[in-house]
């Protein structure tokens, strides 16, 4: 007969350890019995028992998989153990009920957790692809809530809906801009399950090869673009659409081999759409500028109709939460808790071969109650570019000054955090389109939208089963400024900067300068604070709008917290323009655009063949595109960068395999740690970059046993 049992943990997870055992067993009527002060305990009843000892040991495993069973009085205190258990952060591995292994066996189980921070686009990916091993579990940590079933979110031509909805965005501003007409920029990020892959405009478009390699050249090992290949493949469904949308839309540059045809993420061609969607590709076609491949390879390069992120089956978005977190959601090692909003990062200081602190768990409140979560193995935090650098340094993360202008305790000193913040900007130009084209403008009509509404709840057709998927990712050639001379003169810019314009500007030329698209419908782009103004228009009538994209910007800005209270907003400065260049290469943008309007077929439906402008607008040239830029640019919501990975003194806040710098066992995985701006919009890299860390962490996972 056994007198006690003992487990082992590394010093590191000692107290969450304990504390977590504190509270699961606390219904069996167990405490600490005795102790030897940060060495071992021993729990039991009372005094005279303490048969289940906790001790701490170096060189031990961190999960050491062992399966431990306490007696319990009745069934009462066998639920109440698993729902304390689960309240301090086990996950439910069997709910209580009774089991067949011997007459009367009544019991419940529980596994302690690894802890997401976030439940985004990265987030989710990492937590369902984590939790595909049952011996894994996963708690997600969501400030948002669950709309994976909301029309809202669904519906792929109602996103803009949700812009300035607190229940769905987070409705960020940046500080004024000051090289840009000092401007607040507007900033929706998702708020909710799959966070802004719930929010975004659809479009699934790739990063160039260099991107990606440029990310290697920089300083991290194992980054290339033919590292990254298979996990673009990994999360994407592609479905081939219809021999007519390929015909109309021009598709037939998809090389299916380049994709994914299995993966979580449904892809394919809107299959409803106007004479505009079928005249686009058509336009470049004739400028001489189509694309020349599929732009899936990181190569191709021209105007195109791309992809969109959608079910064609029920017209529904295709998105982290439907995708990753809805066929994962039942696993009994999964658990997600929404309205959670993570406070902090919890750390114990004195650990580590290398002097490492260890993320112990996060804070979080909900309702105005605070909880604390355990996290056994890892931290991850996945809150995006905007809140994963708030939360580090709410933690204690980040530059020293800052910290203690904050009244914030140093964990860990990195000036980096929060820095090289980098956003694809743009500018709109807006056109009016000839009678009988109908646009977004139409929504304006309350019928027809009501009817419209109707149509896709009741039968998923219709206007709102559709969105626009009309883009191209341009060279500087192409777009007429193969005379532009890009940056080469690197004195005076810090060693870390200098290396990432030394490379934007010696693949200036062969890379994407633009990415050009359209909004069927018009636009109000004086309301660059407001989301809610700015994807419609109070004018009367049906308007056309072109966005032309800078790829690769050079200017730098930041995201800093501006209090200990996290609550309150970070201060978001991407510093728009202040590199002279960005306003050089957006005026040969903007002209550029203009041209396309100009240009058949896509001129044949817009007034005066491209010529009569929405109220407002007006003809662009070399004297005025400079000033109308400052003032009506715009972002296209794509912050990264802010958790850069890269070398420590090269301006990194993770390794590159996501590890926070300074800490043992905290991974940051979201758009944050893009080092560079890569080309077109961000998902379907996010989504990669989430595989990819789903994977070192399993791997990690497995190296430590
Ligand atoms: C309006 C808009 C349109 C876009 N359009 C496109 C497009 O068409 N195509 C494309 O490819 N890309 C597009 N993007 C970009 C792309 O969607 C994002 O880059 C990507 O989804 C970011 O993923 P992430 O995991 O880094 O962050 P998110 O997906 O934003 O995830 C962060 C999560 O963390 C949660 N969180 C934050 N703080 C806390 C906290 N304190 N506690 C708990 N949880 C927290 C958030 O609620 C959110 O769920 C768009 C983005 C936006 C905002």
């Amino acid at each position: 007969m056994l007198d006690h049992v003992g487990l082992s943990v590394p010093p590191s997870k000692f107290d969450s350890t304990v504390n977590w055992y504190l509270a699961a067993l606390a219904p069996l009527g167990y405490d600490k019995q005795i102790e030897i002060p940060g060495k071992a305990v021993g729990l039991g009843p009372s005094k005279d028992s303490a048969p289940f000892w906790i001790a701490a040991k170096e060189n031990v495993s961190d999960s050491p998989n062992l399966h431990l069973a306490f007696n319990a009085k009745d069934h009462g205190v066998v639920q109440k153990f698993h729902g304390e258990a689960v309240k301090a952060g086990g996950t439910c591995n069997g709910k209580p009920g009774p089991r067949a292994y011997h007459p009367n066996y009544y019991a419940a189980f529980v596994l302690d957790p690894l802890g997401i921070i976030g439940g985004g686009t990265a987030g989710m990916t990492v937590a369902a692809r984590l939790t595909e091993d049952p011996n894994v579990s996963v708690v997600v940590l969501e400030a948002g809530n669950d709309h994976s079933n909301d029309t809202n979110v669904l519906s792929p031509g109602l996103y803009t809906i949700m812009y300035g909805d607190p229940e769905y965005d987070w409705i960020y501003k940046t500080v004024p801009q000051v090289y840009a007409n000092g401007q607040e920029v507007a900033h929706p990020r998702g708020k909710q399950l799959g966070g802004s892959s719930a929010i975004n405009f659809l479009f699934w478009t790739h990063a160039s090869q260099q991107d990606i390699n440029n990310w290697g050249e920089l300083g991290n090992s194992n980054w290339s673009w033919a590292e990254l290949d298979p996990y673009f493949k990994k999360s994407e469904s592609y479905i081939s659409p219809s021999v007519q949308v390929q015909s109309d839309l021009q598709t037939q540059y998809i090389e299916q081999d380049l994709h994914g045809l299995s993966g979580p993420i449904l892809n394919t061609f809107p299959d409803i759409y106007g004479p505009v969607d079928e005249a686009w590709p058509r336009t470049y076609q004739k400028l001489g500028i189509a694309v020349d491949g599929d732009p899936r390879d990181g190569l191709a390069l021209g105007g195109y109709t791309n992809t969109i992120n959608m079910d064609p089956k029920v017209h529904q978005r295709s998105y982290a939460a439907t995708a990753y977190y809805l066929p994962a959601s039942k696993r009994p090692n999964l658990r997600v808790i929404t309205g959670a909003f993570v406070e902090k990062i919890l750390f114990k200081h004195d650990y580590g071969k290398k002097g490492d602190v260890l993320a112990t768990g996060a804070s979080y409140s909900t309702n105005g109650t605070s909880f604390i979560i355990n996290a056994k193995r890892e931290v991850i935090l996945s809150a995006g570019s905007i809140s994963s650098p708030q939360i580090l340094e709410l933690s204690g993360v980040g530059s020293r000054k800052l910290l203690k202008q904050n009244g914030i305790d140093v964990v860990v000193e990195n000036e980096n955090v929060g820095e090289n913040l980098q956003d694809h900007i743009y500018v709109p130009i807006g056109y009016k389109v000839i009678p009988g084209i109908s646009t977004l403008d139409d929504f304006k009509n309350e019928t027809f939208f009501n009817e419209a509404y109707e149509e896709y709840i009741t039968n998923g057709t219709g206007p709102l089963a559709t969105t626009g998927a009309s883009s191209g990712l341009l060279s500087c050639r192409q777009i007429g400024c193969a005379d532009l001379k890009a940056p080469m003169d690197f004195a005076n810019i810090p060693a870390s900067l200098a290396a990432q314009y030394k490379l934007l500007s010696q693949n200036f030329h062969s890379e994407a300068v633009t990415q050009e698209l359209t909004v069927t419908g018009g636009m109000s782009p004086q309301y660059v604070n407001d989301t809610i103004k700015l994807f419609t228009t109070t004018l009367k009538g049906n308007f056309f709008t072109m966005l032309g994209v800078l790829e690769h910007p050079y200017s730098r800005g930041s995201v800093h917290i501006q209090s200990s209270v996290p609550a309150m907003y970070p201060a978001i400065d991407p510093r728009y323009l202040s590199h002279s260049f960005d306003l050089e290469v957006l005026s040969k943008i903007a002209l550029h655009l203009q041209e396309v309007a100009k240009s058949a077929p896509l001129s044949d439906y817009l007034q005066g063949n491209g010529t009569i402008y929405q109220e407002g607008y007006y003809e662009l040239n070399e004297g005025n595109v400079a000033e109308w830029i400052r003032k009506y640019l715009q972002s296209e919501y794509h912050p990264a960068g802010t958790c850069a990975m890269l070398p420590l003194e090269k301006g990194g806040v993770v390794d590159d395999r996501f590890k926070l710098y300074g800490t043992a066992n905290l991974r940051v995985v979201d758009a944050s740690i893009f080092p560079l701006m890569p080309r077109a919009n961000l998902q379907s890299l996010v989504y990669a970059i989430a595989e990819r860390a789903a994977d070192w962490i399993m791997e990690d996972g497995r190296s430590r046993k």
